[in-house]
């Protein structure tokens, strides 16, 4: 079944544009990475999903319902789970405290959390103020989790952080992955991507450029589309 189907989707920020026909569908139980240089419209398109930044024209379907003009709390509520670019949480409420704030009913309960990230579960009674960026990281993962989405978006959810940090949360995501876990993840370190990916999308200026599996993924592709 198609989870997600987006097309021809155009976004403005005021009176620029910013995404120029973006076509991209995720099946259910895919993993599909969003790719291209900075600034070519990865997050505006998960914004625009997510209905923080609204489409313009173009079509955004999830699980067969026009989610187009839909408000962003009834979106989450069918099941988009979404980890923005740079960590939300509430620094006021403790780790376990953010995890059973966002629980529903799934899979994915407190104790699998737990388990996918250790290092919050030693921290299970500290304010979330007093994590560190990475391990906030790791709660804002573990919020989206626990609301058990249809599909997971991870926006640059390794960025700036420690090399150790990276890797737990790279091993988390092949974790949620081992599980069938449908994705749709942007980020910049192919290495780690690729392994995780069942297909990629590539924006170039706004427009969906190139798609496909993988191992179809070129030098001469990357180096066109990826390469600075
Ligand atoms: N809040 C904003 N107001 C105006 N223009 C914006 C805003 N956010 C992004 N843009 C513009 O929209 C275009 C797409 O940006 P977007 O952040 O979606 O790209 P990206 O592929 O996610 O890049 P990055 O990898 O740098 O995060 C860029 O030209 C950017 O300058």
């Amino acid at each position: 079944m198609r989870l997600l189907d987006i097309q021809g989707l155009e976004t403005f920020y005021g009176k620029s544009q910013a995404l120029f026909g973006v076509d991209l569908s995720v099946e259910e139980g895919e993993a599909v990475a969003l790719m291209g240089r900075n600034g070519m419209g990865k997050t505006t398109t998960i914004r625009s999903v997510c209905h923080l930044t609204p489409a313009q024209s173009g079509s955004i379907a999830f699980a067969g319902r026009d989610i187009t003009r839909m408000k962003p709390h009834r979106i989450a509520r069918l099941g988009v789970g979404l980890v923005p670019e740079g960590r939300r949480c509430f620094p006021n409420l403790t780790v376990e405290e953010n995890i059973l704030a966002a629980a529903r009913p799934g899979k994915w309960t407190l104790d699998g959390v737990n388990a996918l990230f250790p290092r919050l579960a030693e921290r299970r009674d500290q304010y979330a103020s007093t994590l560190s960026g990475g391990e906030q990281q790791m709660l804002a993962i573990g919020r989206a989790l626990a609301t058990n989405p249809r599909l997971l978006i991870l926006d640059e959810a390794t960025e700036g952080l420690a090399p150790v940090i990276r890797q737990d949360i790279w091993r988390a995501i092949r974790a949620i992955r081992a599980e069938g876990q449908s994705i749709l993840i942007v980020d910049k370190t192919l290495s780690e991507l690729l392994p995780v990916a069942d297909r990629c999308v590539i924006l170039e200026k706004g427009r969906t450029a190139w798609t496909g599996a993988p191992s179809a993924l070129t030098e001469d592709i990357q180096e066109r589309f990826l390469g600075v």
